[in-house]
């Protein structure tokens, strides 16, 4: 089977569904956490955004032959570099799709892991960011899936591929 990438905007349950989903799975962010010897929000502070999402690209490239299923962080989609390597390999690339104002409550919820992109904004800041890689995740996706109200397990029996 083609390898998965699970792609959507923060909260949408990637990192969940990913593990959910078999047992041959990575997060990027968790790959990134072990390079770099940190927290996400600690280096977005010390090194910024720009570096992290080096490191992302760094790391999306080095994934998709070692692993079955790949969740990744929700700005994957904000380089041009990602998005053209997801459109050529040869895999499946799974978007979770879901309301913004549940993933935003979930977000707020999240005390295990603080999301610099979010907590340094408004939601209406955060809605705009929203809306604009809505059309990125779209045109990178083979598969869409809405998660707005779904268990886990819902999602995962609806990610048939
Ligand atoms: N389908 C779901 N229903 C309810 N809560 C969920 C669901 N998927 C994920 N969550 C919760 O939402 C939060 C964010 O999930 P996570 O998997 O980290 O999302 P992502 O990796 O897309 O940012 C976590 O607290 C997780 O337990
Ligand atoms: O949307 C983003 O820009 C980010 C999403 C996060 O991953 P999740 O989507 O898994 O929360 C993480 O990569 C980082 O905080 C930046
Ligand atoms: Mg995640």
């Amino acid at each position: 089977m083609k390898p998965t990438f699970l792609i959507g905007f923060m909260g949408s349950g990637k990192s969940t569904i990913a593990k959910l989903l078999a047992d041959d799975f990575v997060d990027l962010d968790t790959v990134i956490v072990e390079k770099i010897g940190m927290s996400i929000s600690d280096f977005f502070e010390q090194f910024g955004e720009a570096k992290f999402r080096e490191l992302e690209t760094e790391t999306l490239k080095s994934v998709s032959t070692t692993h079955q299923i790949i969740s990744t962080g929700g700005g994957i989609v904000m380089s041009e570099e990602n998005r053209q390597f997801l459109k050529d390999a040869d895999v499946n690339v799974v978007y979770l799709e879901g309301d913004f104002d549940k993933l935003y409550a979930r977000i707020l919820a999240d005390k295990e892991n603080i999301r610099p992109i979010a907590i340094s904004r408004t939601r209406e800041e955060l809605f705009d960011i929203y809306q604009h890689r809505a059309d990125l995740y779209d045109a990178v996706a083979t598969h869409k899936i809405c998660v707005t109200d779904k268990t886990p397990e819902e999602i995962v029996k609806e990610i048939q591929l």
